[in-house]
């Protein structure tokens, strides 16, 4: 697995905000600090690193969570949110549009360029493209036998000549070879090595003239860590970079310094690599690498239970005036109590989450649904007027809604007993609190 110790690392730091039994500022400066460690261990750079952590922690620090989540689930979210934001937010695939589709790929010498071209061609195929490779690397003639045998037993032909010392003809005759053969990608490896540097760079830009790539992709040694900002910056200056892919992520401690820094330059990374095979090659999506990285079971389901929540907001500021100046009726009770079974599949979510098992009694939610549907049955019975005001309900209505509803009158009187015990609590609380409650209410706290 990509960046292990990074990983391990963060996930310790959520751990233990969920093993924590409240959650102060304390705690959240300590989480932080926490991740601060495991990232300048990962070779991050230190700037990132504070600009990061301070986003997290005042976050953490001023963001109410919205109701049915609580504050070590928002904060994990944050922290969630705001690394995927550090290395991207969004997934950008490589788009093959066009026959052929032309894609360059540049980097310096043992960055793991070829291993990933012969990789590239392996995962394009794989997704049913025909897919031809040409070596137009002129300094190092092993790099045409390397990718000979990383790609023969696929079918995926590699044109190159190892006497040829002319990279960009090289080149060239490639590309139209391929276009002839009616391929539908083609995947150019240029030389990783020069006299100088300066030379590199513009053969690169004639290879690049030459054929006239859809995409320049250049690969970056992971295990360089934070140094890859300067070199991914000085190919940027030099051609216009379409993609990144960093190697050898697999193993390396340096890692995360590498991603980091070259997100910072603004060029998406669609590639990791992250083993020597030919399949150690994964599609790079910050989302979904930084939820396996934190190493949280189903984070994609929480979030958008938790944005379903947002929306809904079940338990609205204008509810907490009301309730607060006693306007709290049975229809109130009733959306309440239901907002507390929609909660249900969250708190399954919850408990996917390795170190967040939630401390809810299952019984809270299964009696909660069977009384609630209970509730509906005599609710149904009532008035709109006693739905409003219950507390005109006298003895002949209970024995009435009883009889209509099919139930008892000692089941009308527990709904009523319900009722009043959270107008109760509703009137002696304040706002502070009852927006706390009103949090563990959604979960079904009121062990309904
Ligand atoms: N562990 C690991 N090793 C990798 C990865 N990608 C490449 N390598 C290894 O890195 C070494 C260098 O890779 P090459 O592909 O030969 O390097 P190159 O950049 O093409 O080098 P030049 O052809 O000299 O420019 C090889 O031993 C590869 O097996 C990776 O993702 N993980």
């Amino acid at each position: 697995m990509a960046l292990e110790k990074l990983g391990k690392a963060l996930n310790n730091a959520l751990r233990k905000l969920a093993r924590s039994g409240t959650v102060d500022e304390a705690t959240i400066k300590e989480v932080v600090r926490d991740i601060q460690r495991a990232l300048l261990q990962a070779d991050v750079n230190v700037k990132l690193v504070l600009q990061l952590t301070k986003t997290i922690q005042k976050r953490a620090l001023e963001e109410e969570p919205p109701a049915g989540v609580s504050r070590k689930e928002h904060i994990i979210k944050i922290v969630y949110e705001e690394l995927t934001k550090f290395l991207g937010t969004e997934a950008k695939p490589l788009e093959i549009k066009e026959k052929p589709t032309v894609l360059l790929t540049v980097g310096i010498q043992g960055s793991g360029k070829t291993t990933s071209v012969a990789k590239l061609a392996r995962h394009l195929q794989k997704r049913g493209y025909k897919v031809g490779v040409v070596c137009s690397d002129t300094w190092r003639p092993g790099a045409y036998h390397q990718l000979r045998q990383l790609l023969d037993s696929y079918g995926i032909e590699v044109f190159g000549d190892p006497n040829e010392k002319d990279a960009v003809k090289l080149a060239r005759e490639g590309v139209e070879h391929f276009r002839e053969k009616g391929v539908d990608v083609i995947i150019v490896d240029s030389a990783g090595r020069h006299k100088e540097e300066k030379g590199l760079i513009e053969e690169m830009k004639q290879i690049s003239e030459a054929i006239k790539p859809h995409e320049v992709i250049l690969v970056i040694d992971g295990t360089i860590g934070q140094q890859a900002y300067n070199q991914a910056l000085a190919f940027k200056e030099a051609t216009p970079i379409g993609s990144i892919i960093v190697t050898k992520l697999d193993g390396s401690a340096k890692g995360g310094g590498a991603l980091s820094a070259v997100a910072a330059t603004g060029a998406p990374i669609k590639f990791i690599g992250v083993g020597e095979r030919i399949d150690d090659l994964e599609p790079f999506d910050p989302k979904r690498f930084v939820s396996r990285l934190l190493g949280l079971g189903d984070i994609q389901g929480l979030l958008e239970k938790i944005e379903e929540l947002q929306k809904q907001q079940e338990f609205k500021e204008e509810d907490v005036e009301k309730f607060l100046k006693g306007k709290f009726n049975l229809k109130d009770m009733y959306a309440q109590l239901e907002a507390m079974q929609k909660m249900g599949p969250l708190k399954q979510i919850l408990q996917m989450i390795p170190g967040l098992g939630y401390s809810l009694p299952d019984e809270a939610i299964r009696v909660g649904e069977e009384k609630l549907k209970r509730y509906r049955v005599i609710m149904d019975s009532m008035t709109e007027e006693e739905l409003e005001h219950p507390e005109i309900i006298n003895y002949s209505r209970i024995k009435r809604i009883a009889r209509g509803s099919g139930t008892s009158t000692s089941e009308v009187r527990e709904l009523l007993n319900q009722y009043n015990q959270m107008k109760k609590m509703f009137k002696s609380m304040n706002k502070r609190k009852l927006a706390k409650m009103a949090k563990k209410f959604n979960l079904g706290g009121f062990g309904v």
